[in-house]
C-alpha cells in the first residue's frame, strides 16, 4: 500500500457533512456502493459501558430516537454496578462481559452481536459507536448518520464543542492528533472523540482494533491509510468530563499509554511496509 496522500484523504471538519473526497488509487479504494443499495439499510447504535447506571438509560432513550436506528445494543463491560439491568429496563438489547476487557474489546463484541443480528437478505447495519455518558444528548450523534448512510463517507466522527468542567490540557488529545498527522497527512480537531458511525466494510477493515483507549486512535490512522474517507462532523453532545483532580489524570495517563501502544504498532507497520516494497521494488523481473 502506497502512503496516503496529505490532508485531502480526509475532510477537513466539514460543518454538517464531509468535503469533496479525490479518487483513490485501485488497490486501495473500499469499493463504493451504488446509493441505491443504501436504501433500506439501517443503523445500530453501539455503547460501550462501564458503570454507567446513572446515565445509560437517558442514554439509551435518547440513541433509540436517531433516525434510522432499529437496534440499540448495550455493551456492558464488566460493569460492577446496574448497569445492565438499567440499560435493558430502557429498551436497549444488552450483552455482558463478565469481566472488564476495555473499551476496545466492548466495541468488538458490540459489532460482533450486531452482525449475528443483521438480515442474510438485507445490507449490514451500519455502525454508530457513543459513549454511555451522553445522557438525553445522545440523539445529537444524529447528524453522523446521513454522510455514512448515503456514501458520502466511510467513517463520520462527531466534533464535540468545548465541555463544562473538562480539566484536561491538551496532552493527550493533541499526541493523538500529532501521531494520525504524520502517519496520515490529515489532522482531526478532535482524535480521541469516541462518538464516530462507519460502514460495516470500514468496521472490519478496521479490526482488530487498537487496546483500550488507543482504539480511536488506532482505527482512524488504520482507515485512512487503507483508502478510506473520514469526516468530522461537529455534534452538540455533552458527556461526563474527566476533571484536574487525581482520578481525571489518571484516566488521562491510561488513554496516553494506549495511544501511543496504537501509535508505535502503526509506525512499526508503516516501516515494515515501506521495506517490504522497496524489497520488491528492487528485485528483478523474473524470466521463464
Ligand atoms: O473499561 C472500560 C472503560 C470505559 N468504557 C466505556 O467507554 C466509554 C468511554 O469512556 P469514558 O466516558 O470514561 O471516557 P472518555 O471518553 O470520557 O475519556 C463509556 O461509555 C464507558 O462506560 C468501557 O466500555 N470499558
Ligand atoms: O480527558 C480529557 O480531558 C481528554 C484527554 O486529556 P488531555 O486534555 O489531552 O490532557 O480527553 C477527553 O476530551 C477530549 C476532548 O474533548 C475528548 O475527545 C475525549 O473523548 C475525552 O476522553
Amino acid at each position: 500500500m502506497t502512503p496516503p496522500a496529505p490532508a485531502d484523504r480526509a475532510g477537513d471538519k466539514p460543518a454538517t457533512g464531509p468535503t469533496d473526497t479525490p479518487e483513490r488509487p485501485e488497490a486501495e479504494t473500499a469499493k463504493p456502493r451504488a446509493r441505491g443499495s443504501r436504501v433500506r439499510q439501517r443503523v445500530a447504535v453501539i455503547i460501550p459501558a462501564k458503570d454507567e447506571s446513572r446515565r445509560i438509560a437517558a442514554t439509551v432513550r435518547s440513541a433509540k430516537a436517531i433516525p434510522h436506528v432499529d437496534l440499540v445494543l448495550v455493551v456492558d463491560d464488566g460493569s460492577e454496578d446496574n448497569t445492565q439491568h438499567v440499560a435493558r429496563e430502557a429498551g436497549a438489547v444488552v450483552v455482558r462481559h463478565s469481566h472488564n476487557r476495555g473499551k476496545a474489546a466492548a466495541m468488538e463484541t458490540g459489532a460482533a452481536v450486531v452482525a449475528m443480528r443483521d438480515a442474510p437478505d438485507r445490507p449490514a447495519r451500519v455502525l454508530l459507536f457513543i459513549d454511555g455518558d451522553l445522557a438525553e444528548t445522545a440523539v445529537n450523534t444524529a447528524p453522523l448518520v446521513p454522510p455514512v448512510l448515503e456514501g458520502h463517507t466511510d467513517l463520520a466522527i462527531a466534533n464535540l464543542p468545548p465541555q463544562p468542567g473538562a480539566g484536561g490540557r491538551g496532552i493527550v488529545v493533541g499526541a493523538a492528533r500529532r501521531a494520525i498527522a504524520s502517519l496520515t497527512g490529515w489532522t482531526p480537531n478532535q482524535p480521541l472523540s469516541g462518538m464516530r458511525c462507519l460502514t460495516r466494510e470500514a468496521f472490519e477493515a478496521a479490526t482488530p482494533l487498537a487496546h483500550g483507549w488507543g482504539v480511536e486512535t488506532g482505527m482512524t490512522i488504520d482507515l485512512l491509510r487503507q483508502g478510506f474517507r473520514v469526516v468530522e462532523v461537529p455534534c452538540d453532545l455533552r458527556h461526563r468530563p474527566s476533571g484536574g483532580d487525581l482520578r481525571g489524570q489518571l484516566h488521562r495517563a491510561a488513554q496516553y499509554r494506549d495511544v501511543q501502544l496504537a501509535v508505535n504498532a502503526r509506525r512499526v507497520r508503516a516501516a515494515a511496509g515501506a521495506v517490504r516494497r522497496s524489497v520488491s521494488a528492487k528485485q528483478p523481473p523474473t524470466h521463464r
